[in-house]
C-alpha cells in the first residue's frame, strides 16, 4: 500500500489543466466494442480504472495502439468472447466499476455478457437491476450464480423497447444505450441519466452511425441500426478534478488558474462552491480562483441553514460532496451535507473530526459542518483513504493543516487523479510518494 506524506500550509500558485473526464472514458472505450473499425480517442486520463478497462478491452481481442499518452486507436475486429468467462476477466473486471460497461456492446454485438460483481468505490450498495432489468426488456435472457455473484446474458437478437428506468442510473443508462444502438427497432429510455458523459457518449455512437435522439434530456430515442462505423472522438475535461481544484485552491488560500476546464458543461458545480463563498472568475474557458482569506458559507433567502445536496444530472454529483464537507470546515458559516445517493460515502469525515474539524455527522447520509473561518486550523494526521473522492478530500485537507499528515491507500486516488502529487507539487505543494 503506497501513501503520501503531506506538509500542510503553503500557498499554491499557477495553472493546472484538468484531466479527461475518467467517467466519460469508462464509457467511451467500451463503445469501441460496437464496430470493427477504427476509432480514435483523444484526451484519455493515465488513471489505473482507464488503464484496467483498456487491458480488459485489449484481452477481449480489441487491439490497442498508444499513439501518444492520451490518444489510442481501438478496432475490434478479433473479439474473443470467450475471454468473459475466463477468471482472468472476473478477477480484473473486481477492480473496477466501469467493467459493467462492457456488458452492453458485448450483448449488442456478440449477443453474450457476463457481469461479474464489478468493483470501484466501496462507498454503499451498488445494485445492477437498472442494467439487467434493461437488458431483459431488450429481450436478453439472464441467469444469476449467485456462488460467484455473475450475471450472464444472452440473446439471439436484441429488439427495441421502451423502458422506464427505475432510477437515472448513469453507467445503467450508457449500458442499455450501447445494447440499444444495435437492436432491431426503435428503443425509448425514459428517466435515463443526462450527464455530459451520457451525452458525450451519444455524440460519439452517432458519429459512429446510431440514430440517437433526445441527447441531454431524460428521454433518449433511438432508432436501432445494422453496423456501426469507426469515428474519432475527444473526452472532455474532468468535471470532478476541475470542482476538486476549486476546493483545493479556496482550502489552501491559493491563486489558481484551471485551465480548459470545460466550462460549458460544469453544471451547477461552479455555483455550489460560490454558495460557499468562493469567488471564481472566468475568462473565455479558464477559471480563476483569487486567493481568499476567509470564503462565507452563503444561507437559503429566508436565512436559513443553507444545504449542499447530491441530485442526478442537471443536480450536483455526488462525486463531489465529500471535498465541498472539507472545504467548508474552513469557511465562515454552516451547512448541511446530505449524501442522498450512497449510504457509506461520508465515514471519512471521522478522519477530518480528528484533524480538528467541526462536524456532526448526523446519519450516514447527513453531517453538519460548522465553519470555523481559520480559527482553528486543522492539524496534520495519520489517515487511510477510503474511495476515491474521500481520498482526495483528504489531501486537500491535508494540504491545508498544520504539520505533516500520511495518508494511505493512495491507490484510491491513482484511480481516478492522474500524478495528483506530481501536478499538485508543480503549484508549490509538498506531496512525497512513498
Ligand atoms: C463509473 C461511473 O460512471 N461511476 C459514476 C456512476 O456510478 P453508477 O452508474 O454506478 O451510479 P448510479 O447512477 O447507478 O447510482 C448511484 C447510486 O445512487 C443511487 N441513486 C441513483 C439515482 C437516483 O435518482 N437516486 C439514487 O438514490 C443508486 O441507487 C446508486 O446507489 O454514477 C454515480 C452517480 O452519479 C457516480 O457517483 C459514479 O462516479
Ligand atoms: C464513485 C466513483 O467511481 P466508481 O463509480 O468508478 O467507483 C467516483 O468516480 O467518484
Amino acid at each position: 500500500m503506497a501513501s503520501f506524506e503531506v506538509i500542510g500550509g503553503n500557498k499554491l500558485k499557477g495553472n493546472i489543466t484538468p484531466q479527461g473526464a475518467k467517467n466519460e472514458a469508462l464509457q467511451v472505450v467500451s463503445a469501441v466494442l460496437l464496430t470493427d473499425e477504427e476509432v480514435t480517442i483523444h484526451n484519455i486520463p493515465d488513471i489505473t480504472d482507464v488503464n484496467l478497462q483498456i487491458e480488459l478491452l485489449n484481452e477481449l481481442g480489441v487491439s490497442v495502439e498508444r499513439i501518444n499518452r492520451h490518444t489510442c486507436i481501438f478496432k475490434a475486429d478479433n473479439v474473443d468472447p470467450g475471454y468473459l468467462s475466463s477468471p482472468s476477466f472476473q478477477r480484473k473486471t473486481g477492480r473496477l466499476r466501469g467493467s459493467v460497461m462492457l456488458a452492453g456492446p458485448m450483448l449488442a454485438r456478440f449477443h453474450t455478457a457476463y457481469i461479474p460483481k464489478p468493483g470501484g468505490d466501496k462507498i454503499g450498495r451498488r445494485r445492477l437491476d437498472t442494467h439487467i432489468i434493461g437488458f431483459k426488456k431488450l429481450g436478453a435472457e439472464f441467469d444469476y450464480f449467485s456462488s460467484e455473484s455473475f450475471f450472464h446474458l444472452h440473446t439471439p437478437q436484441l429488439k427495441g423497447a421502451y423502458i422506464l428506468l427505475e432510477e437515472p442510473s448513469v453507467t445503467g443508462t450508457a449500458n442499455l444505450l450501447m445494447a440499444a444502438v444495435l437492436a432491431e427497432g426503435i428503443t425509448t429510455i425514459y428517466n435515463a441519466a443526462c450527464e455530459p458523459y451520457i451525452q458525450q457518449l451519444c455524440k460519439m455512437l452517432n458519429q459512429m452511425g446510431a440514430k440517437i435522439s433526445g441527447v441531454g434530456s431524460n428521454m433518449i430515442i433511438i432508432e436501432g441500426v445494422k453496423k456501426l462505423k469507426g469515428t474519432s472522438h475527444t473526452i472532455l475535461p474532468d468535471m470532478i478534478e476541475v470542482g476538486s481544484f476549486i476546493g483545493l485552491a479556496a482550502m489552501t488560500q491559493s491563486g489558481i488558474v484551471i485551465k480548459n476546464a470545460g466550462v460549458a458543461h460544469l453544471g451547477v458545480i461552479p455555483e455550489r462552491f460560490q454558495q460557499l463563498g468562493i469567488q471564481l472568475q472566468f475568462s473565455g474557458d479558464d477559471i480563476h480562483i483569487p486567493e481568499q482569506e476567509i470564503y462565507e458559507i452563503e444561507t437559503f433567502l429566508d436565512s436559513s441553514m443553507l444545504t449542499i445536496y447530491d441530485h442526478p444530472w442537471p443536480g450536483l454529483t455526488p462525486d463531489l460532496l465529500s471535498i465541498i464537507l472539507v472545504v467548508a470546515t474552513q469557511a465562515r458559516g454552516s451547512v448541511l451535507v446530505h449524501q442522498k445517493m450512497f449510504e457509506s460515502r461520508l465515514f471519512f469525515v471521522d478522519k477530518v473530526i480528528e484533524m480538528g474539524a467541526h462536524i456532526v455527522l448526523c446519519d450516514p447520509h447527513r453531517a453538519v459542518v460548522v465553519g470555523l473561518a481559520r480559527q482553528l486550523p486543522l492539524r496534520g494526521i495519520t489517515m487511510s483513504s477510503p474511495d476515491i473522492r474521500a481520498g482526495v478530500a483528504l489531501l486537500i485537507a491535508a494540504l491545508s493543516a498544520n504539520g505533516k499528515s500520511i495518508i494511505q491507500n493512495i491507490e484510491q486516488i491513482d484511480r481516478g487523479y492522474q500524478n495528483i502529487d506530481e501536478r499538485l507539487s508543480a503549484l508549490g505543494a509538498e506531496i512525497t510518494r512513498k
